[in-house]
This record gives C-alpha cells, sequence and structure tokens, in this order.
C-alpha cells in the first residue's frame, strides 16, 4: 500500500515573511513538497498571477464553494475570505505526496481536528517592530490594513504554542533550513525515512 504523504502547514503573523520563505524552500529540489494554492476574495496585488498565488474569487464564489463543501478549511482574515480546496490536498497526500500549506491560525486549527497527524509549524519575527518594518517596507497595503494586520498578529502570537514547532525568521536561508531539518526529522520520526536516508544505514 502506497504510504500517504505528509501534511505541512505554515502560519505566522502577516508580513513575518512565511510566503518569502515558502519561496525559498520550493525553488530546491532537495525537499519534493506539493504546493497547495489558496482561493481568496482579496484582490490581486501587483505581479500576482491567477491559479499561481492564489485562485481569485468573488465573495459570491467563495461562499458557494463553502456551501458545497470544497474546501478543507477557510477563514476571514482582515476583511477577506481565505481557504483551502479539499480535493486537491487530499488527492496529494494520497498519492504520497508531501503538501504544503501557507495559512493563517484559525484556518490552521480547523486543519489539525481534520489532520491531527500533520506537521505544524508557526514561523516568528525576530520583534514586533521588524514585523511591522517588514509588512511597511512590502509596500502592498495601506495604513488602514497594516494597523489591522499588526493588531491581528498580536492575537496570532499568543496561539503559538497550538503549533509543534515554532521557527525564527531572522534570515531567509536559516528560517529555510530549520524547516527543511523540522520536515526531515518528522519523516524520520514517523519511519517514512527516505530511500537515500535508509541506504545510508544498511550495513554489509
Ligand atoms: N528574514 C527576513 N529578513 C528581512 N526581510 C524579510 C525576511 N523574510 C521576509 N522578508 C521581507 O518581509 C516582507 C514580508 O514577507 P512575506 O510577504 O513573505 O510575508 P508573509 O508572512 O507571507 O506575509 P502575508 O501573511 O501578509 O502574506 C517582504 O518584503 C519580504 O521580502
Ligand atoms: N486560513 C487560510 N489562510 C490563508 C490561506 N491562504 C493564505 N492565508 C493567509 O492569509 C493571510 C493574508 O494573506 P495575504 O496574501 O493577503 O497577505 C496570511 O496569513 C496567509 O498565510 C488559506 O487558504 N487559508
Amino acid at each position: 500500500m502506497q504510504e500517504k504523504g505528509l501534511l505541512i502547514v505554515l502560519s505566522g503573523p502577516s508580513g513575518v515573511g512565511k510566503g518569502t520563505v515558502r519561496k525559498e524552500i520550493f525553488s530546491q529540489p532537495d525537499l519534493a513538497f506539493e504546493y497547495s494554492i489558496s482561493m481568496t476574495t482579496r484582490a490581486p496585488r501587483e505581479g500576482e498571477v491567477d491559479g499561481v498565488d492564489y485562485f481569485f474569487k468573488t465573495r459570491e464564489e467563495f461562499e458557494k464553494l463553502i456551501e458545497e463543501g470544497k474546501l478543507l478549511e477557510y477563514a476571514e482574515f482582515v476583511g477577506n475570505y481565505y481557504g483551502t480546496p479539499v480535493d486537491y490536498v487530499q488527492q496529494t497526500l494520497d498519492n504520497g505526496k508531501d503538501v504544503f500549506l501557507e495559512i493563517e491560525v484559525q484556518g490552521a486549527r480547523q486543519v489539525r481536528e481534520k489532520f491531527p497527524d500533520g506537521l505544524f509549524i508557526f514561523l516568528v519575527p525576530p520583534s514586533l517592530s521588524e514585523l511591522k518594518n517588514r509588512i511597511v517596507t512590502r509596500g502592498t497595503e495601506t495604513e488602514d490594513v497594516i494597523n489591522n494586520r499588526m493588531s491581528t498578529a498580536r492575537d496570532e502570537i499568543e496561539m503559538m504554542n497550538l503549533y509543534d514547532y515554532v521557527v525564527e525568521n531572522d534570515q531567509v536561508e536559516r528560517a529555510c533550513e530549520r524547516i527543511k531539518a523540522i520536515v526531515v526529522a518528522e519523516h524520520c520520526r514517523r519511519e517514512r525515512v527516505e530511500p537515500r536516508y535508509k541506504k545510508m544505514l544498511e550495513v554489509d
């Protein structure tokens, strides 16, 4: 029987660097994750592409997806809906591949209920002032939205004890290395050791 993949959830306050870290991890070929592209009612930012960064939906379309049970989890975050397509996640896990979700904490709680064996990682900034600096420097949000996201961030950080691991994003490369090490360790712990590691342990 084919082993199921690992469901990896990365959360953290807005602006901590989840997307940056995730893109860096996905640019490296040594860990084969599949990224689950989320649905959102948020308007696309400059340079964002439908079907690559998000599937952009109207509120009506999103509410229909909720009614039809098409979402593994969803949440309203600072005025917009965000959600994870259930079929893609389930099919990819069933095919034995690891799936990587980058979602906020309300959604992560719902995923934990459905996938208690998932791997839940919370990314933290070196400080709240650095968090604000990152979100401001990104230059994508209005002042009102930044203030809203910063006040939500304080509540989110209080939820970090619900996660299996907390990783500091002081430098992108270091945060990626920490996350990759956690995933490899989890695979070993769950005895789903990659063949190349098994080979290393073989005795002649
Ligand atoms: N380790 C880091 N040091 C300095 N700047 C960083 C670091 N990681 C990310 N950044 C910068 O911080 C900003 C926010 O990063 P990013 O968009 O990846 O955050 P996010 O957590 O995905 O945010 P959101 O939840 O709002 O989508 C970006 O401008 C990014 O370049
Ligand atoms: N619960 C979910 N949260 C999600 C999902 N996709 C993204 N997110 C999180 O929303 C906020 C805001 O994202 P932004 O792109 O507008 O900055 C951030 O914390 C994302 O991680 C999802 O499918 N479900």
